[in-house]
């Protein structure tokens, strides 16, 4: 992994776990829903484009939320969520594909799949409309590259949200060929969250992207980008923030998780 400091036990140990989930021994093929046609829904119905999270619990969450989790998506697009973000990582968050799956037949939105991907074959354990690859974990030794997982994820027709921390990082995804970048307010080497990182990185990805097209690279770097403030979004004032700053859409999980998920949601989507 790609850090300058230690990293969180409980990362580590998400890490391993990851590590030792197997893959499937078949190949899907996805018809996606569209995340970008989603979130220009969502704008032109003049709502906030926000992709909520059904994630039970987390290693920085009290306690476990056990409803339905096909109830708590259906409550969040009620409240106008864009796209819905569903973990599947069973050990420290409480997700399964099963959910995944079960979700996803539920609701007509797009649905991402939340989880730490390191190789190909786990691409092929459930349908998603798009599914996640942090570019942080995917500079590990004994991983898969992240390029190779961006071609693999878009030949089986999902999308592909990569998920990015830091300016380096943001230039590894967008050189890697992605479309639709996260920005994580999370630093998940220590677990601390601070809104100002999208603030700070946002410009420069944008940057990076004009540079790619004025400079002719002729690489994968895709010639426009989706950007995605994700994690610590827990107010309108938040999100308001975090739109100023330039986010095409926010991921939120923790704050629309926490009491009326609908309420919630709306709440975030109507600024
Ligand atoms: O959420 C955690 O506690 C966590 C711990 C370790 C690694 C990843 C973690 N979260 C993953 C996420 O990306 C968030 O679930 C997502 O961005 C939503 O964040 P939030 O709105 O702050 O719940």
């Amino acid at each position: 992994m790609d850090s300058s400091g230690e990293i969180d036990p409980e990362v580590e140990s998400i890490l391993a776990a990851a590590r030792d989930r197997g893959g499937a021994d078949r190949r899907v093929s996805v018809e996606a829903r569209s995340l970008p046609a989603a979130f220009a829904d969502a704008e032109a119905a003049g709502r906030v484009p926000v992709i909520a999270e059904v994630k039970p619990t987390s290693p920085t969450t009290d306690g476990e939320r056990t409803d339905d989790p096909v109830a708590l998506a259906e409550r969040m697009v009620a409240g106008g969520a864009a796209a819905l973000s569903v973990l599947t990582e069973p050990e420290h968050f409480g997700g399964s594909p099963e959910t995944l799956e079960r979700v996803r037949a539920a609701v007509d939105v797009p649905v991402l799949r939340k989880d730490f991907l390191l190789y190909e074959a786990q691409l092929d354990v459930v349908e998603a409309d798009a599914v996640l690859l942090i570019a942080r974990f995917l500079q590990e030794e004994g991983t898969d590259d992240l390029a190779d997982l961006i071609e693999a994820a878009h030949d089986r027709g999902f999308q592909v949200l990569v998920e990015t921390h830091t300016e380096t990082e943001v230039e590894t995804a967008l050189a890697a060929g992605a479309e639709i970048v996260g920005i994580n307010n999370r630093d998940l080497a220590k677990l601390a969250v601070d809104l100002s990182t999208f603030e700070r990185v946002a410009p420069e990805a944008r940057r990076l992207v004009r540079g790619g097209q004025s400079s002719g690279d002729a690489g994968r770097r895709s010639e426009s980008v989706t950007l995605i403030a994700e994690s610590g979004i827990a107010t309108p004032e938040d999100a308001a923030r975090m739109r100023s700053a330039g986010a095409d859409a926010l991921l939120i999980g923790s704050a629309i998780m926490d009491g009326d998920v609908q309420k919630n949601t709306e709440r975030l989507t109507n600024l």
